[in-house]
């Protein structure tokens, strides 16, 4: 069983996400998982800097949330050292339960902590059931839940998983502004081979663009040119100089795909770094939109054709 860290301590939505990457709940024919497969860590830092070391196999980060958008932290470290890439993604629905020392009351509660994404999500709530309270940032929810137990704080917002490993009550179940809300992982592995294309793939790269006039929207047209369904774009700072970004960049297909392929040496050649973060089968399975004169086939008759032209085979 390979060791996965993951973005902890035990309780998070990330530990219930890793769990789902190895099968849990169990069936009838899967054991769970034993938990020295496991290793919960403090910061998604740590989380992806363990596999980079050597000291896991896997890591288990949040990536994507549908409120509150990326996880900045996630983005930073997937690109602050050695290479990392996702072989996997999974996506949860995210409810969250209120966590307060057992006997206390709405009116006990001064302090609410919680994760910033968590917070995001949960305003309304807070706003209309906890109004006094003063909402303070925590490194996970699980950590506002142990900051709870310790006395610093008089209530957590977090994971359901945390009111059953941590002696708390429940104060409210069920918690969210918005709904069908849901967060992506990605289970992140130091390079090696990649996941077998399944046809409904997701693949992720992090450009840094050239400055010049159009740089970006050279980027956006490549991947239309190759008639690629782009899933996502991010831009964070690369630290290196106000006004210089590097984009995050999810689209549909499988770098294995000849389209994404040939997008890909071409967004090489026009920008001034590009790291390949993984191609990986989505979480929803939805099939990847291969339009006319973009398939395989497509390509590599166009390359034989484009052969016997160079060889004086053809005209
Ligand atoms: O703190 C946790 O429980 C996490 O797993 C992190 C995290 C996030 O970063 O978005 C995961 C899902 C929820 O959206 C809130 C917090």
């Amino acid at each position: 069983m390979p060791r996965i860290a993951y973005f902890g301590p035990e309780g998070t939505f990330t530990e219930q996400a890793t769990r789902a990457f190895l099968g849990d709940p169990p069936s009838d024919t899967r054991p769970a998982p034993p938990d020295s497969a496991l290793r919960p860590v403090e910061t998604i830092a740590a989380a992806l800097d363990a596999v980079r070391a050597g000291d896991a196999e896997a890591a288990c980060v949040p990536v994507e949330n549908s409120v509150e958008g990326s996880v900045a932290a996630t983005l930073d470290a997937l690109v602050a050292g050695d290479p990392l890439v996702a072989v996997a993604e999974t996506v949860l629905p995210i409810r969250f339960t209120v966590l307060v020392r057992p006997g206390a009351t709405p009116a006990d509660i001064r302090t609410v902590a919680t994760h910033p994404h968590a917070a995001a999500q949960v305003r309304g709530w807070l706003a209309e059931h906890l109004p006094s309270a003063a909402v303070l940032p925590s490194s996970s929810t699980a950590a506002a839940a142990v900051g709870v137990l310790a006395g610093e704080f008089d209530a957590a917002v977090t994971a359901p998983a945390a009111a059953e490993r941590y002696p708390l009550a429940v104060l409210a179940a069920d918690v969210a502004d918005v709904r069908d809300a849901v967060t992506r992982f990605l289970l992140v592995r130091r390079p090696g081979p990649l996941p077998a294309r399944t046809g409904a793939d997701r693949t992720s790269v992090a450009a840094v663009t050239a400055d010049r006039i159009g740089a970006l929207s050279e980027v956006l047209t490549v991947l239309a040119g190759h008639g690629i369904n782009m899933t996502r774009i991010e831009s964070r700072p690369t630290r290196n100089r106000l006004g210089e970004y590097r984009f995050f960049v999810d689209f549909e297909g499988h770098v294995a795909d000849e389209r994404v392929g040939d997008a890909m040496a071409a967004l090489r050649r026009r920008c001034t770094e590009v790291r390949f973060l993984g191609s990986f089968p989505r979480a929803d399975q939805a099939p990847n939109t291969v339009v006319p004169t973009t398939s395989d086939e497509d390509f590599l008759a166009a390359r034989r054709w484009l052969t016997s032209v160079r060889e004086g085979r053809e005209a």
